[in-house]
Parts: C-alpha cells; structure tokens; sequence
C-alpha cells in the first residue's frame, strides 16, 4: 500500500533562503493569485512596523522635550540626527500629535491586516480541502485503492492546513524581513556604530539558524509521521473492532496506541522544546549586542537621544528577529505535509471522467469483451487474458469460476472503474472508451457482497444522496424482499442504522444493499455475490422478484450452481476455456 508521508532526513539540509524559494514555487502551484495576495498583506504589515518605529523614535524625543521643558521651559524638541542628520524642531502639540497619530495608525493597521490574514487563510484552507476532496474522487479508481485510507483523511481534514499555514509563514516572513529592513535603515541613520553592531549580530543569528534547520525539518516529517500512525492504528481499530474483540486483542491495541501516543507526544514536546531554544538563543543574542552598545556607549561616536533612539529600536526590532526565525523553522517543519497535499493533487485525474464523449440512452443490443485482458498496477501478470463474451441485452447471465479468477474485475471494467490494458468492451458496437460515462452509469447498479452502509436512517442509505421518491425506495424494498424487517424495525424505513448498521444481520444488509441498487430502476443490474448471506428460500425469491421486473440486463456473479442455474446465459472463467458464452439447457 502506498504511503504518503516521505523520510525528511534522506534530504539534505537546505540554506534557508533556497528553503523561502522551495515553499514558494510550491505555493504557486497550489494559490492562484500569490503574488498579488502576499504583495498587499506584507506591504500592509510592514507599514505597520513603520508606524511603530516612527512612534517609538518620537516618544523618546517627547520623554526628552519633557525632560527639557522641566529645566527651561518652551524649548522645540528636535528628532535624534533622523533625516540625514538634520535635526527637525517640532513643538510639543505637533509631537504628540504625530506619536498619536502613529500609535493608531499602528493599532488600526495591524487590526485590518488580521482581519485580511484570517480572511486570506481560511480562503485557502476552504479552497485546499475542497481540491483534495475533489481529487480524490476525480483520481482512478486503482490509484484511490493504493492509498491508505487514513492518510487521505490525514490529509484532507489535517494537511490541508498547511497550505494555509505556509502562506501566513510566507507572508509574516515578508514583514518581518521588511520590518528589520526598516528599523535597520533606522538605526543606520540614526546611530551607525549601532547598525554596525547590530548586523554582525544578524550574522551570528543567522549561523546559529542554521543549526536548527535540519532539526525542524526531521522533527516535522517525524510529528507528521506519528500522527499517521496513530491515526491508522485508530481507524483499523475501529474498522476490525470485531476482530480485535474476538481475538482478545484489546490490550496489545491499547499498548500499541500509547506507543504510538507517546510518540506524538514526543515529537509534540521537542517541537516546544526546539521553539524554546531557539527563542532563547535570539534573547540572548539581542541581550549580548544591547550589553555591548550599554557599555561601550562612552567610546561610540553617537549622540546619546540618539543612541538611546536606535537601543529602543534593537530592543523592539527583537520580536521581529524571533518571528522571522520561527517562521523560517515553521517552513521546515510543514515541508513533510506540504508534500503530501502536492503528491495527492498531484495525481492525474481519471482522464475517462473528464472525456465528454458520446451519450447512452439505452443498451439495446449487448455489451460485448473483445480480446480483453487487464492487469493491475504492479502486478507480475493479468487477472483477465483475452476475453470474448457477449452479455446481451435484456437477458440474465451468470458469470462463475474460481476465486481469483478475475469476476469482480470484469464488473468493475462494465462500470468503467478501470479500463482493460488491452482489447476493448463495445456497447451496442460502440466503444466504451468512448462513451460518455455518466450517462452510461445512470443505467447502471451494483451491489456486492459487503455493502457499504452509511450513517443514517434506512431511507437514506437505500436513497444513497440521490434523488429518488419515497415511493421507489419503498418498491426497491419489496423487490429486495426487505420491506418486512424494516417494518419490524422500531421506526420503519426512519430507523437510524449507523455506519456499520450492526444491528442488521449480513443477509438483511446485503438487502438493503440490493434495494439501494434497484432504487435507480437500472436498466442494467450488476450482482456480484450480492446474495451469499441469504438463506437459500429468500435468495430464490429475491431472484424471482428481481426477474418478474421485466427489460432488466442481469449480470450475476454467484459460487452458488442453483443461482448460476436460473440465469439464461453462463460465462464460466474456469482455465483452461477462459471464457465461453453457453446457454443453459
Ligand atoms: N486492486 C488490485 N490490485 C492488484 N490485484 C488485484 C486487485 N484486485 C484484484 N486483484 C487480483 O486480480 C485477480 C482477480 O481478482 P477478482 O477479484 O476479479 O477475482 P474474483 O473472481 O472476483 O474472486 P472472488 O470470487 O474470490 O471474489 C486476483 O488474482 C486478485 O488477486
């Protein structure tokens, strides 16, 4: 079966700028419209931290103008060295009027940019499950069978996200960068020993980044593949709940999902570990080169107001170094899970559910196999080798053989699942590659030996979301010869059944099965081992019933001779006659 999730630490590690670029040519595939999103959000964002280091450098000449004003009254306060050095007097109204003025610009900006980043997001969230859903039906049936089922709900309710996650890490990174860009160039006018200082801490930082790079990654692929675990030992749990209980294995399930729980606890703990660490070692940078410009403060060429500007600024630049570093860990971290949403969408779409091709309205003739052979994907030789029958229209066959010997495939190629790797199936001389295949399913129906229920009433899972009257659910029922247990059923066809509807017994599920197939009145109607939980009585009946519905094309498949017997036609898949179309005496 194939896995989704891929081993982080075969990869090499990656410089984090060729990371920032990994993530967004991925974003470009999956978000139309990047570009101009991500432009507005992180231009809005950095606008916001502008306004902050306008605010902050005027509140320090404010605390100044104050200080002045305290000693000798009615002294302009001019603005530490900003402009190019030139010192801009600005009465005290003015001052606090464009520090208040910043400070709300500040406020109001970083309100409508959340309101644009959760608006932008759950955009891309919504549209992501929605195109993972979507291909998920639209993919060939063979590639839907080689997925695990709990990774592709891993990935549709969970992974999903981290397009979204991405493109807020993306976006955020853009401000943060722009924002130390800004306050740089701040502090560059302001006080540039300082700005020295401060970029040789910027390389530091970015070294020790480094080290936690390949960390994030592995931890990323590690948390995601714990998860997977965890989240398919729940789901066969619960799919062989029966089993488990029957083979009294509850215990080693409860001991292998702490395991598994524990792991992802683990992996859950380093994250936070890792997340403390690396802001930890960002304080202590930033602590080291503040110390640094505090004591060698006397020898440094710059004016105190200003010195103190441009200190206050390496001070509040410090969140936006720490976001900055997260954020490119973040991008580390998701590539795991990104990877698989672009594997799943990825994946080529049945290129028949797309064909607009010719229409069927009817089967009039018959559905013919010329030379038909089929092999499944990694498979060392075919389930069926060149087969030739003709299933006519209108009348009952039976198709019979061993195990194995290829039935089933032979349904799911009349109902174009998949289609044969060699030979072709025409329909009324038509080929089926051909066909249009809605309308050649809307004359078909298949029910099987398990049937998949769903959570519902009795009338829902014979309805199966499309729409039929209350009235041809309640035909199809009596066609089915189910009408009367479900009346036994305390609410009738309103009887809640669940997904699994345990308290039906086999034969009673097969027959909600076999009305769900009937309720469409197919013209054609595919029975593959349909029957085998009925006692003999009712599946005679039901076959009675099902035949007294007149015009109906009936393919059986049955290991039961008596079933076979009351078919007109038998194709028999016994080697070393592969298949033979006869007539029963
Ligand atoms: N998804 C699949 N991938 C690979 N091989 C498959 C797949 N499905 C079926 N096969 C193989 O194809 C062959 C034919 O299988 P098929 O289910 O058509 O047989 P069958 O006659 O319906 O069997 P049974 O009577 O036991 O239901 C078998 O050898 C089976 O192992």
């Amino acid at each position: 079966m194939h896995r989704m999730r891929q081993s982080a630490s075969s990869r090499p590690t990656n410089a984090y700028n060729m990371v920032i670029a990994a993530r967004f040519r991925e974003l470009r595939q999956l978000v139309p419209a990047l570009r101009l999103k991500m432009t507005v959000m992180i231009i809005l964002g950095i606008l916001t931290g502008f306004s902050e280091m306008v605010g902050i450098t005027l509140l320090v000449s404010l605390v100044f103008l104050l200080g002045q004003q305290a000693s000798t009254s009615g002294v302009g306060a001019s603005l530490p060295a900003f402009f190019g050095g030139v010192d801009l007097s600005l009465s005290k109204p003015v001052l606090i009027g464009i520090l208040i003025g910043s400070i709300l610009l500040r406020i109001s900006l970083g309100f409508v940019n959340s309101l644009i980043d959760s608006a932008v997001n759950h955009q891309i969230s919504d549209s992501m499950r929605d195109r993972l859903y979507a291909k998920v039906l639209t993919i060939p049936f063979q590639r839907f069978q080689s997925y695990e089922r709990s990774d592709l709900i891993n990935v549709i309710a969970t992974e999903s996200y981290a397009v979204s996650s991405a493109h807020a890490s993306l976006v955020r990174l853009g401000v943060n960068f722009g924002t130390i860009v800004i306050f740089g160039v701040g502090m560059l006018v302001m006080a540039w020993p300082i700005a020295v200082l401060a970029l040789a801490f910027g390389c530091i930082h970015n070294f020790a980044l480094g080290f936690f790079a390949g960390a994030y990654r592995r931890l990323g692929a590690s948390a995601l593949a714990a998860v997977e675990s965890l989240t398919q030992l729940s789901w066969t749990t619960l799919q062989t709940l029966k089993a488990v209980k029957s083979f009294g294995l509850e215990k080693r399930h409860q001991k292998l999902f702490e395991e598994l729980s524990r792991d992802v606890g683990h992996t859950w703990r380093r994250s936070d570990w890792m997340g403390a660490t690396t802001s930890l070692v960002s304080e202590v940078l930033t602590f080291a080169v503040i110390l640094t410009i505090i004591l060698s403060s006397q020898f440094l060429p710059v004016d105190f107001k200003a010195a103190l500007s441009a200190t206050i600024l390496l001070y509040r630049l410090q969140p936006h170094i720490k976001g900055f570093d997260s954020q490119i860990l973040r991008l580390y971290e998701m590539e795991a899970s990104l990877h698989n949403v672009l594997a799943l969408l990825s994946e080529k779409d049945d290129a028949k559910q797309a064909l607009q091709g010719e229409p069927v309205k009817r089967l009039s003739e018959a559905i013919v196999f010329h030379d038909v052979s089929f092999t499944y994907e990694h498979a060392t030789a075919p389930a069926v080798h060149n087969l030739n029958f003709s299933i006519k229209a209108g009348e009952t066959t039976a198709l019979t053989g061993p195990s194995g010997s290829g039935k089933t495939t032979i349904l799911n190629m009349i109902l174009d699942l998949i289609q044969p790797t060699r030979g072709l199936i025409t329909i009324d001389g038509r080929n089926l590659a051909t066909l249009d295949r809605s309308s050649w399913l809307q004359l078909l129906s298949v029910s099987g030996q398990d049937v998949e229920l769903m959570e519902g009433t009795v009338y829902d899972n014979i309805r199966f979301r499309r729409d039929i009257s209350e009235q041809d659910v309640r035909w199809a029922a009596d066609v089915a010869c189910a009408t009367e247990f479900i009346e036994n059923l305390p609410k009738g066809f309103d009887e809640w059944l669940g997904d699994e509807a345990v308290r039906l017994s086999g034969g009673q599920r097969q027959r909600i099965g076999l009305a769900r197939a009937l309720a469409g009145r197919p013209q054609i109607l595919l029975l593959d081992e349909a029957t085998s939980a009925l006692d003999e009585n009712t599946e005679m009946r039901v076959f009675s019933a099902i035949q007294e519905d007149a015009d109906r094309t009936l393919i059986v498949v049955s290991h039961r001779p008596a079933v076979a017997k009351l078919m007109k036609n038998q194709i028999d898949l016994r080697p070393p006659m592969l298949a033979s179309t006869s007539k029963l005496g």
